[in-house]
Order: C-alpha cells, then structure tokens, then sequence
C-alpha cells in the first residue's frame, strides 16, 4: 500500500484488561486543561487549538478501541477546523465506510474528552468497553490525516501517542483533505474485496476521479478557466496535485487563495462559509480581472464544501454577484441524473435529501421532480436519509453533499442490457458518475468536476445553471444566548417545542409577510442560537429576520 508511512507495524496484542500504567504515564504527557468542557458534535470535537492537546491523545485511545470493537478494521482520524479560524482545530472519528463515528458513541468521547484525572479517564475507557463488549486481545488499524493548520503537527503527535499506548497500527496519512481520508478508510477497508472502492493512496484518488472525468467530458478549447477559491487551505494542495491528471485541453484551472503557509490566511475573508454567508466574492478578487459569466467557486478549509458563484456585471458592483450554493448544485446534479436514468431504460428511484437551510425555491423546484427529504443539520443525517433511495441527492445549502448510489443501483447500472446506442452511452456516463462522486462523504473537488461535467454536457455556463429557479432572498442570524439548549426543536427543526409559545409568536411574525418562512435551533458548533428567515419581497426580509430575532432574545431573557 502506498500509504506515506506506517508508525508502528507491529500490532500490540493486548491480553486481559487495558495497560492502565502505560495509559497513565502517557496521559501525564497530555494533561487535560481544568475548567475546559469539550463535547463530541456535528463537527467532532472542535475548539481552539491550544487547549486541545489532552482531547487529541484521548481520542487516539477511542480510535484504537473503536478499530478494536470492529475486529480492526481500519478507521480514521482526521484532524482540521474545516471553516474556522486557524486558531481553532478539531479532530473527527470515520468510521470503516468512509461514514461519520456511528453516533452512539459520540456521548462516549465527549465523557472520555471531558475526564479530569487519570482515575476517571481509565473508568470512561472501561466503560466504552464494556458496554461495546470490546475484546481489547483484537487488532486496531488507524488512519490519521490533518489539514494545513499550523497547530496540526503537535496534535497529531497526541493522537499518535493516543494510538501507541493501546498498541493500534498506526498509518500517519500525511496532509489530507476531509474527503481525501475518507476516500482511505474506504479504499483500504475494502481492498481486495469485489467491492474495492479504490486503490488506497492520494495518488489513487486522483486516478480515480481523474479517469471518470476524461470518461465523461470531452477535449474542448473554447470553455474558459473555472476560477477556485481554495480558502488558503489543504483544498490549494489538492487541486495543486489533482491538475497533474487532468490535461489543459479538458478542463483549465486559475487557482487563487492558494497561501497555504501565510500565518493567519486559512479561511480569512475566502472560502466557501465566507462566500455563502455574506453572499459576496472573496475579499480582494474584485481587484482580479474577472469576466461576468466567468465560473467561480470556493472550497471551505478542509475542502469538503463548496459553492459556485458568478457575475453578471462588474465585479466592483454588489449587485452583479449571484451565489449558486448546495442547493442550486443538488438541483443541477438531480435535474441531470433523473435524464440519465430515463434515458439508460432503467428503473431507479432518485431522491433528494435537504434541511430547513435549503432555500424553499428550491425545494419547491426539487419536489416537482423528485421525493425530498428534510432532516436535521449535520451531514450524518442527510447521509443516512439518502441511503433509503436508489439514488440519493443529498446537499445542505452551504455547500456539503454528495450523491449515494446503492449496491443494487450499482449493480443495475453495470449488468442492464442497453436497448439502444443512446441508452448504453447513458449507462455508460452514469458507470463513471459512480466513480467520480466520492460517495463516503462531500466533497468540494469531486463535486466541482461533477458540475463541470454537467455544464459541459449540456453546454450552459452558470447563468443557464442559475436560471432553473429564483432564491427567496433569505438570511440566517446568530443570536447569544445564556443557554441555548432552553431551545428544543421537532419536525427536523422546523418547528420549537421550547421555551412554550414562542413558536407560536414566530408564526404570527411569519404570517404577516409573503411566502415568508422562519425558524430557530441551537447550533450544534458554536454557542448560539441561529435564526433562519427567508421571504418573498426583499425589503421585508431584515423585519423580519431581526424581528424572530428579538423573540428569542426576549425568551431566553424570561428563561
Ligand atoms: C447553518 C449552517 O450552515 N450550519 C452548519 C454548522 O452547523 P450548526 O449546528 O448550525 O452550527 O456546521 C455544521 C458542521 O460543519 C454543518 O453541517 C451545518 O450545516
Ligand atoms: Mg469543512
């Protein structure tokens, strides 16, 4: 496996019980800062990086255990902030499918995360084992990737002396991407196997995604740059290697925001989150030479989002900007796949998966095509809701998705009998879509070539995209709060529960605009409260926004 390096072949066999004195002595080395709660969320476990050292070694001591508990198969451990400052940082859990850490064990790792003597983080190791019935005498495999943050050396070393004291095999997977180590865990837990999903190294990703692409598009000279956003993040290395394999004649690249070493760059005024959130260009590209109906898009840090954008007049205007976000791509690759499929003479269910974020024009455009799903925030949902079609389309507004094919569509997809030289070139382009969605987890440079190769084949540029259907002007707010978990949500947060009557006066608020929509959750990363409001007419957008706002800071005051 050409894997960069491998710390520690050697598999530790580990008899009767956990080598308790050994845990300890190394904890010592990674002491956990008092007064500091830290919680397992929709992110992992993330905050600032310089109170993360003690959080880091135990999560390698969880990721032996969970190889453990699956007979050693091979998991990872991606550290990165994603879209935070550089200061911050974080580590997540994969699991052998490339998926997100089965969340029953997310409250697991934030009690082990949380233990403030040594005594008290052997008992949280010995109750995941127990309760997982885990025969610690099982091998561990784990893989570890991180992202450009200057903070990620010291805290990979945690995690590694984490994994050392539980004796795990230890692959140190060197400068990833998110998706990138998902694309890992995924290919070499599978490897050998007949559902290989690839061969397990960086340069084998970009192989993959690389020979779909040729597959799927041809040579064309007359298709300009498409202009990346690489948020001065690890999406700058990866595009960087990726265009190693992708010939100018197909598609040009103009890299920018590629300052993977200036302190301070990640994320700074760039990036997908930037661009979504203040629906506006990267600072600074105004100054570029920038075309209206040029292709732009943004990666956010750890480059497993993305979002195209575009201009339809000078770049120095605000107007001019229109954002083309995870919905607008989701309708794109829905629209495109459902023809795929009629036109292949196959019988698959294609479906859609979004949240409360997704703009209602959306979801209306999507429903007239297809089921639609809404599932809470957090991409493990989406994930698993989009496993129950044949084809599952899943996106949050922001950028993050992909598209799941299942085993049987796999299968129907490679075995059907075309009846026809259109119905077998169809085949033949949804045989290499399979390859080039990295179907683990989102992913921003395999989703870009993914709309690259639906804009080429239907010859649109990003205004023909854009014009599939109009966004409500929409807005989301944070609001500080005491206690946000005082605001309880159902009906896949749409709707509150708690604190009692305020939904009741936000739907009177609602009520008083056109095709107005607003509700109100607790972020499950940051300490706020978010207040989504979308509607028709422009103007009456901020009343209204600001207006459910002021609601909830007058309840949580009364709470
Ligand atoms: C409105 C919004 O964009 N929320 C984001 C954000 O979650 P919150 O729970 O809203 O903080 O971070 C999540 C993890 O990256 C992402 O999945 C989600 O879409
Ligand atoms: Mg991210």
């Amino acid at each position: 496996m050409a894997l960069p390096s491998t710390i520690q072949a050697a598999q530790a066999h580990l008899g009767e019980g956990l080598p308790t004195s050994l845990i300890a002595a190394a904890s010592q080395q990674h002491p956990k800062p008092i007064n500091q709660t830290f919680t397992y969320g929709t992110a992992g476990l993330r905050t600032r990086a310089d109170i993360l050292d003690s959080t880091c070694f135990r999560v390698g001591l969880i990721g032996a255990l969970r190889s453990k508990k699956l007979k050693g198969k091979t998991i990872g451990l991606m550290v990165t902030a994603s879209h935070n400052p550089e200061q911050d940082n974080g580590v997540k859990m994969v699991d052998p499918r490339g998926e997100m850490l089965e969340a029953t064990w997310e409250p697991f790792c934030t009690q082990v995360a949380n233990a403030s003597t040594d005594e008290e983080l052997i008992a949280s190791l010995e109750k995941i084992i127990s309760h997982f019935k885990i025969d610690l005498s099982a091998p561990a495999s784990v893989i570890v990737g991180y992202d450009t943050r200057p903070s990620c050396k010291q805290l990979v070393q945690a995690i590694i002396d984490g994994l050392s004291a539980l004796g795990a095999h230890t692959i140190d997977a060197g400068l990833k991407t998110t998706p990138q180590l998902h694309y890992l865990v995924k290919c070499i837990n599978t490897e050998g196997t007949p559902e290989s999903y690839g061969e397990p190294s960086e340069q084998g990703y970009y192989r993959k995604l690389a020979a779909a692409f040729l597959k799927l598009v041809p040579a064309s000279s007359d298709v300009p740059p498409l202009v990346v956003d690489c948020a001065n993040g690890v999406g700058a290395y990866a595009l960087t290697n990726l265009i190693k394999y992708l010939p100018e004649d197909r598609i040009a690249f103009r890299p920018m925001r590629t300052s993977t070493t200036t302190p301070g760059a990640l994320n700074n005024n760039c990036g997908a989150d930037y661009v979504k959130t203040n629906q506006c260009l990267p600072a600074g590209f105004e100054k570029e030479n920038l075309q209206p109906g040029e292709r732009f898009c943004s990666f956010d840090g750890d480059a497993d989002r993305i979002v195209y954008y575009y201009l339809t007049g000078p770049a120095s205007s605000k107007d001019s900007f229109r954002l083309l976000d995870g919905d607008k791509i989701a309708s794109l690759a829905a629209g495109y796949l459902s023809e795929l499929v009629t036109a292949a003479g196959i019988e698959l269910e294609l479906g859609c998966v979004q949240t409360a974020y997704a703009n209602g024009s959306s979801t209306k455009y999507l429903k007239q095509r297809a089921p639609v799903t809404c599932t809470p925030t957090g991409v493990k949902h989406l994930h698993h809701a989009a496993e129950a079609y044949d084809i599952g389309v899943y996106f949050e507004a922001n950028g993050h998705g992909t598209v799941l094919f299942s085993p049987s569509a796999q299968r129907k997809i490679k075995e059907a009998t075309p009846n026809s030289p259109a119905a077998q070139t169809a085949l033949e382009q949804l045989g290499a879509l399979v390859d080039l969605i990295n179907q683990t987890v989102g992913d921003a440079l395999s989703d870009m070539l993914l709309v690259e190769v639906i804009l080429r084949t239907r010859q649109w540029g990003p205004a023909e995209w854009d014009g599939a259907y109009e966004d409500l002007p929409n807005k989301i707010l944070k609001v500080n709060v005491k206690d946000r978990f005082m605001f309880k949500t159902e009906d896949a947060e749409r709707r509150l529960t708690s604190p009692p009557g305020l939904q009741e006066r936000i739907d009177e608020l609602v009520g008083k605009y056109k095709d107005a929509r607003s509700f109100v959750r607790p972020s499950g990363t940051e300490d706020c409260v978010r207040v989504y409001a979308e509607c028709a007419i422009a103007s009456e957008l901020a009343p209204l926004a600001n207006g459910v706002a002021k609601l909830v800071s007058d309840y949580a005051a009364l709470g």
